[in-house]
């Protein structure tokens, strides 16, 4: 790809910093007047004032939000991944080659990455990940959306389309650098860009489709059909400098910031509340490293009938790597990365259970303090990586470590059938609330007392789907390709893409209170725990 850049005279408007309302003869007007002058440190401010963000204290990042507040939320989550990723932006600019580099590659200003990390999880829905899954089922196959339901592309519909910041505004109005920098993902689910990257013959991350469900596009993506024009308008600053498939690299920032973080927060987390077991994970890792070479030698039938051995579960992943990630995977840091883990994890930090005291605190906070100084440090900006990773990449120590720390929250926290129980409750509670909304919005007798929210929300969809069969027919198809037409088959979609809006836009105890009041539970009328 050409890098030659082109500098801007000084008196021509930077791309990077274009709004699409000012574009259109809009902007802010008095009502709406942004205290900072930096066009990013706006955007930073504008996310930050917005109820979505505020709400994101109340959803879930791997257990329930609620409870004691020791435990990450999203808010929290999001608050630590914009402090990482500015912190990785600012080390990159110290260094004239990385600057250099970044320049050519379409800017880097730390004032971006941390709008974008605060952004990034804006579209999460309740009970976070799980809820992602129920809604995207629910999507595609109670109400035939084709796109589904994905949280970065409902991040990215959250900040072009449904929150607004005045009178007349759509959306928070974000400048390009920023709409751009949420765009982990650089694609829709099916047919943008074109060709589209899950037809590469090593897809970017995210892009292939799920190997189980063949025809339903990239298993994550970043816009839905109706934020097209928004996406293109947001990547046009970009175009020749990084490829159409490509993250910005201040995207590339925030994505590595959040790898970064969750991984160390996230074992933080469950030792403080005495779930990661000392015992368990050193027979894992232990089990691990005394067996290595008879491990690797194991056929796939053995090693799966024996999974529940110590040290089988970390020989799988290490060949789960082998396979997905050649192009940095490397036995021997993958050895060391293992050791170094189990000195800092296991034999430090988990030796001792949690139990509140002062010294407990000081060595989880050196633990997190040590560990995001390591991983901010391996950090390396790369003028040409491979199609997995983007431009900025950690390097293969650190990366190895991430996988390994990565490894032991999902063995030992992630697998419990426990966990899986709770999960099990909430997802049949987000999809009974879909079915009762939906079953609310077709009651002919109670069109007049909706929720006003619903209503607005179906109303927005229902223009955006008609102006999409106007427009490009072609992308309006139904979950297994069909084309829809007719007035009645594009209010169907906007029906449902108005109750997953609103569902998604939930905190966890809004969903469990709604539920409740639409099933007769609850016995006040007027109850604040949710807003209607
Ligand atoms: N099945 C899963 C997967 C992840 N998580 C938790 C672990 C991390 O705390 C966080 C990771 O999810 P993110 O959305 O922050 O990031 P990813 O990069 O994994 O996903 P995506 O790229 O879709 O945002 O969610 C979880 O509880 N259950």
């Amino acid at each position: 790809m050409d890098t030659v850049v082109r500098m801007r005279p000084m008196d021509e408007p930077d791309p990077r910093a274009a709004r699409r309302d000012s574009e259109a003869g809009g902007g802010a007007g008095p009502a709406t007047a942004d205290l900072a002058v930096s066009p990013f440190r706006a955007d930073r401010d504008r996310i930050v004032s917005s109820p979505f963000f505020a709400r994101l204290g109340g959803v879930t990042q791997v257990v329930s939000a609620g409870g004691s507040g020791l435990l990450h939320n999203r808010l929290t989550h999001s608050l630590k991944v914009a402090t990482v990723a500015r912190s990785i932006a600012e080390r990159l600019l110290a260094s004239p080659d990385a600057a250099d580099l970044a320049r050519k590659l379409g800017g880097l200003d730390p004032d971006v990455a941390e709008a974008a990390a605060l952004a990034h999880d804006l579209g999460h829905p309740p009970f976070g990940h799980l809820g992602e899954g129920v809604l995207d089922r629910v999507a595609r196959h109670r109400f035939n959306l084709a796109d589904g339901f994905e949280g970065n592309a409902q991040t990215f519909r959250i900040l072009t389309t449904t929150d607004v910041r005045g009178p007349s505004a759509v959306g928070l109005d974000l400048t390009a650098a920023v709409r751009a920098a949420v765009l982990k993902y650089p694609w829709s689910r099916l047919h943008r860009p074109r060709p589209h990257p899950s037809e590469m013959p090593v897809p970017p991350r995210g892009a292939a489709e799920p190997g189980d469900a063949p025809g339903t596009g990239s298993s994550k993506f970043c816009a839905y059909s109706t934020e097209w024009d928004d996406f293109e308008q947001a990547r046009a600053p970009f175009a020749g400098r990084v490829e159409p498939w490509q993250q910005t690299v201040e995207a590339s920032v925030m994505d590595t910031a959040d790898d970064i973080a969750y991984a160390i927060h996230d074992l933080q987390d469950f030792h403080r509340i005495g779930v990661l077991q000392h015992a368990e994970v050193a027979a894992e890792l232990g089990g691990w490293t005394a067996n290595a070479l008879e491990l690797a030698g194991l056929d796939p039938a053995t090693l799966d009938s024996e999974a529940r051995r110590p040290g089988r579960s970390l020989e799988r992943m290490r060949r789960r790597l082998h396979a997905k990630d050649s192009w940095i995977v490397d036995d021997d840091a993958f050895a060391l990365a293992v050791a170094r883990v189990r000195t800092e994890l296991v034999d430090d930090l988990l030796s001792g259970a949690f139990d509140g005291s002062i010294e407990a605190e000081q060595a989880l906070a050196a633990f997190s303090a040590r560990w995001t100084a390591r991983l901010v440090d391996g950090v390396l900006l790369t003028p040409s990586p491979p199609t997995r990773t983007g431009h900025l990449t950690l390097r293969a120590a650190q990366w190895h470590e991430v996988q390994v720390l990565k490894f032991v929250h999902r063995r030992f926290v992630l697998l419990r059938p426990d966990l899986a129980l709770h999960q099990r409750g909430q997802a049949s509670l987000v999809s009974t609330l879909v079915d009762a909304l939906d079953a609310w919005l077709v009651d002919r007798d109670e069109a007049y007392r909706l929720p006003r929210r619903l209503r607005d929300l179906v109303e927005l969809a229902r223009t955006e789907y008609a102006a999409i069969a106007r427009a490009e027919p072609e992308l309006l198809v139904g979950a297994t390709g069909e084309p829809v037409r007719g007035t009645d088959a594009v209010y169907e979609l906007a029906r449902g893409r108005a109750v997953i809006d609103f569902v998604s836009s939930l905190t966890d105890k809004q969903a469990v209170s709604l539920l409740d009041a639409l099933s007769g539970r609850a016995s006040q009328p007027w109850s604040e725990s949710f807003v209607l």
